[in-house]
């Protein structure tokens, strides 16, 4: 791990107080005027590819080696520097430095380099960040002054935000205010996969106290020590919060992100403001996405698919609720489509006569078929069931054990296999293991990435079923058709979108999802698809836009998309020209002084 002090350099600390928001502030420009005052973190003025007149422009000239790189040499040295680093926390460290010092870079690096740093800025490595984040980073304000703490905020054009409490960080429980790395990597996610420009972009951690007795005893830990606030308080606090994000920015879009239970806060505001929540929304329509792939490969119709997932929280539900609405669409009715579902949960099969009161998100699935049957373990579930499907959304790492894998391969000729959970220590299964005991049979994704795997003389690639696939489109859709709200309707079309994006190769790799090297292309794609369904339930704003065959709309959102690699270029002709002017009018000075004018 590297020193605190080290990383401070490049992140600011603040304290923490029960009921605060924590911010995470853009570096602010000091120093110099300069025409890049307008980006608030710009192209540091020490970037070595700036050329020498733009350097004596800047009053920088000779302060550092003096012949400009190319992006592809400061690229090959940045890419150096990351892989020298021993630790993934390493790395993840040197990425948030290098964003901090020059955005445009880091976010041409990502870009160019998808498969290899969102890992790093996302899940896996997010998580353990997020572990230790009281080594990394902090910046608390105080509650009930919540329009206030926004004001301090320094960016005028706010677009989106994701906000969480930290109460369930991936698979890994409450981690309190150190949740910050989840909304600070998915916005990331915004800006390198949607092109959402990085300082529209807005982290917000919720500081409602934590149930996770040992951050509330470690003296790192920075956030309050109070126990969890009950859910009156959290709601009364969300009320203030989403008020005042919508007196600042009217149009704001509001991602909700690792809550503990979500159900009532969406149910709350979803018809009144332009928000998600990606766990139970997002989730539901990247599986439902991939799921229309794997119904069809598996050979098998979509009635006659029995799905068993193991966890029965946001995520389960979610992906539960939207594939019974996929099922829906293929032909079946409501009905019978919930009943091909079977949801497990830490108590066992989630019956209505199982004795406990259930939590109201679980009623819908509740099975009352069982015969007063009661099944605790998955293996009883599996032997009761005998499901086409297996999904895993219960942070139990492991849960899909070698025999539970063999008996969906001895059951099924297509075995359906889905860990979703992340990140990859809570993995139900590694790929490895779906391979080998199916014996490269099954359908696979998981939440978190793996890589492709040898068996038997092939290698088998697996699918990322996660839902950076579609939030960063849902986000944008919102943004540029201007939706006063997120209809069910648009987060049905963002998965929709996702087998489009499947190119004939990627099908006969067997792949669920596009490669994620072509990201953009599917953001910009789902991002089209939630536009359309704006449009169908009446809910956007720029009218403008029915007006374009889907191709116009395609390269229009494309066109607004922020490009890293174009902002550099942008940039540095800007720079240019104003070094040019810089030069000429000086020479003009000489010749008048020299003709004694
Ligand atoms: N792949 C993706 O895009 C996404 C993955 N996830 C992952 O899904 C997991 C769950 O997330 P949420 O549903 O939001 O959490 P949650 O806390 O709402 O739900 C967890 C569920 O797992 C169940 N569970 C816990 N221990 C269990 C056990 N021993 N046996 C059976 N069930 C057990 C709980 O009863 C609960 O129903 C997390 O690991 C998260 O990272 C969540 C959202 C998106
Ligand atoms: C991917 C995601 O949103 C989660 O694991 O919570
Ligand atoms: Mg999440």
């Amino acid at each position: 791990m590297a020193s605190t002090t080290a990383t401070q350099n490049a992140i600011a600390q603040h304290s923490a107080n029960y009921g605060s928001i924590v911010t995470h502030h853009p570096k602010k420009q000091k120093g110099i005027t300069n025409p890049l005052s307008h980006v608030p973190n710009p192209v540091a003025h020490y970037d070595t590819t700036i050329s020498k007149p733009v350097r004596k422009y800047l009053g920088t000239y000779g302060l550092f080696p003096p012949e400009p790189d190319t992006y592809e040499i400061q690229k090959k040295r940045c890419l150096a520097q990351l892989r020298s680093k021993q630790t993934n926390i390493g790395k993840f460290i040197y990425l948030s430095q290098l964003r901090h010092a020059n955005v445009h870079l880091f976010y041409r690096i990502l870009t160019d380099h998808f498969t290899e740093i969102t890992p790093l800025v996302y899940t896996p490595v997010v998580g353990e960040a997020c572990q230790r984040w009281s080594e990394i980073y902090m910046q608390p304000e105080d509650k009930g002054n919540i329009a206030n703490v926004l004001k301090n905020w320094p960016q005028e054009h706010v677009e989106i935000t994701v906000v969480t409490d930290g109460s369930r960080i991936l698979g890994l429980g409450d981690l309190g205010i150190n949740g910050m790395g989840i909304p600070i990597g998915k916005l990331a996610l915004y800006t390198g996969c949607a092109g959402i420009r990085p300082e529209g972009t807005l982290p917000l951690t919720i500081d409602l106290g934590t149930s996770n007795k040992a951050f509330r005893e470690d003296p790192m830990y920075l956030g309050s020590r109070r126990d969890k606030v009950s859910p009156e308080e959290e709601m009364e606090f969300l009320d203030e919060l989403m008020v005042a994000l919508k007196d600042r920015w009217p149009d704001i879009v509001i991602q909700f992100e690792d809550w503990k239970n979500p159900f009532p806060s969406l149910q709350r505001y979803r018809n009144d403001y332009a928000m998600f929540n990606d766990d139970i929304q997002g989730t539901g329509a990247v599986i439902m996405g991939g799921m229309i792939g794997a119904v069809q490969q598996s050979g098998v119709a979509a009635k006659d698919h029995r799905a068993v997932f193991l966890g029965a929280g946001s995520a389960g539900v979610g992906v539960a609720q939207q594939i019974v609405d996929y099922f829906v669409h293929e032909g079946m009715t409501e009905d019978d489509a919930k009943k091909c579902f079977w949801l497990v949960d830490s108590k066992g099969l989630v019956t209505l006569d199982r004795g406990d009161k259930l939590a109201d998100h679980k009623v819908y699935f509740a099975r009352d078929d069982n015969n007063g049957q009661q099944f605790k373990s998955l293996d009883e579930v599996v032997d009761f069931v005998k499901p086409t499907i297996i999904m895993g959304l219960s942070t139990i790492g492991g849960a899909f054990t070698p025999e539970i894998l063999q008996k969906m391969a001895k059951l099924n000729n297509r075995p359906i296999i889905f860990p979703l959970s992340n990140p990859v220590s809570k993995s139900e299964c590694t790929f490895e293991e779906a391979i080998v005991n199916t014996d490269g049979r099954c359908l696979f994704a998981s939440g978190s990435p793996f890589y492709p795997y040898e068996y038997k003389g092939k290698t088998y690639h697996p699918g990322q079923g996660n839902n950076m696939y579609v939030f960063p489109g849902i986000g944008l859709g919102t943004i540029l058709c201007k939706a006063i709200k997120v209809t069910s309707g648009m987060i049905y079309a963002s998965g929709e979108a996702l087998p489009t994006m499947i190119t004939e190769e990627e099908k006969e790799r067997a792949l669920l999802y596009a490669e994620i090297t072509r990201i953009r292309d599917v953001s910009a794609r789902v991002a089209v698809y939630v536009i359309r369904a704006a449009q169908k339930d009446n809910v956007d704003r720029l009218h403008s836009l029915r007006d374009m065959t889907d191709e116009q709309l395609e390269e229009w959102v494309i066109e607004k998309m922020y490009d890293p690699h174009k902002a550099i270029e942008d940039i540095e002709d800007e720079l240019d020209s104003l070094a040019k002017d810089l030069a000429h009018t000086r020479s003009l000075s000489q010749d008048k002084k020299q003709l004694k004018l």
